[in-house]
């Protein structure tokens, strides 16, 4: 049986139950559910806190687990990222009053508030400046205002957060986080793991891809290849007319209008879109 840990709250766990149930795994019937037992697939899940699971797979207790890269890296435990998920995408960065610093060289001797600080003491020692982290378990943005630090260390997707605070990023990101699935660092091979990652992409090629299906001249299916590779190579299929063709092929569905109108120009015609539902390359 496979034990998975998931996000049981935050911004991770909507889009986390959610691919796992187009994976085809079971789901949570209320939020207040803590294990649920999917019989079908032979999985159990386990909703944790988002900044447990790095301890658990860690610790070999559970066999994967979905988190950031952000809390999976500043927990420190010996967990390491098998795939990336494709949804919860953030930065990890320093922010302060405008003007107050320009890089982290700048935070010699200053009070940093944070929720992570494995990944801000790691980052000051890379830079060889030291400061003194304050802990804290959220809304860090306040902390400036407070007076309880001169310079946060917090995730930042759009912004607003700090804006509404007053506050602006600067120096480099410390980190690009997004949702990951997570193994053990000494984990061996397990073929249900295998299974899993293999469905999860699966949901990502459907989510990333469409499908493009349209007419084209004989003597143009060359050029037409060319524009839609597809993942292999193109389908093509005899038409009724002997001088026209059937092109079927996987395109990214953010080219989807691009290809379209390069397609008409070239001569094609009847070019459809349709849905992926599911996949398995
Ligand atoms: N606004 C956001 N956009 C994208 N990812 C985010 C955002 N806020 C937090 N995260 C990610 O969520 C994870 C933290 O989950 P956690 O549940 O602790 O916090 P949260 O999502 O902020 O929820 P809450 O603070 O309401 O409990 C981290 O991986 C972090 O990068
Ligand atoms: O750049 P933004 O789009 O504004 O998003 C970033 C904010 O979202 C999260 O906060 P959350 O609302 O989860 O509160 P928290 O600080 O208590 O975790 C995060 O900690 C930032 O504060
Ligand atoms: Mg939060």
């Amino acid at each position: 049986m496979l034990r998975v840990a998931m996000p049981n709250k935050g911004s991770l766990s909507e889009p986390a139950a959610e691919i796992l149930r187009e994976a085809g795994y079971r789901g949570r019937r209320e939020s207040k559910e803590l294990v649920v037992f999917d019989a079908d697939n032979d999985v159990e899940l386990f909703f944790l806190r988002p900044r447990d699971i790095a301890v658990y797979v860690g610790r070999g207790t559970l066999d994967v687990g979905i988190t950031g890269r952000d809390l999976l890296l500043d927990s420190g435990a010996p967990a390491t990222e098998r795939m990336q998920l494709g949804f919860g995408a953030s930065t990890f960065r320093y922010a302060a009053r405008p003007g107050f610093a320009s890089s982290v060289k700048d935070l010699a001797g200053k009070r940093i508030a944070t929720s992570f600080p494995g990944l801000v003491q790691a980052d000051l020692a890379k830079a060889g400046v030291e400061a003194s982290v304050v802990r804290l378990d959220g809304a860090v943005e306040t902390a400036v205002t407070l007076g309880v630090a001169d310079v946060i260390a917090d995730v930042v997707e759009t912004g607003t957060t700090l804006r509404n605070a007053g506050l602006e990023v600067f120096g480099e990101p410390i980190l690009n986080s997004e949702a990951v699935l997570i193994r053990p660092e000494r984990a061996n091979g397990d073929p249900a793991v295998d299974v899993l990652v293999r469905r999860l992409q699966g949901v990502l090629t459907a989510r990333d891809y469409v499908m493009l299906d349209y007419d084209i001249r004989k003597d143009l299916v060359e050029k037409a290849s060319a524009v839609t590779p597809g993942l292999e190579s193109p389908t093509i299929s005899p038409l009724h007319d002997p001088d026209y063709v059937a092109v079927r092929a996987m395109v990214p569905r953010r080219r989807t209008n691009a290809l379209m109108d390069e397609l008409y120009d070239l001569g094609a015609r009847a070019i459809l879109v349709t849905e992926i539902a599911a996949c398995r390359l």
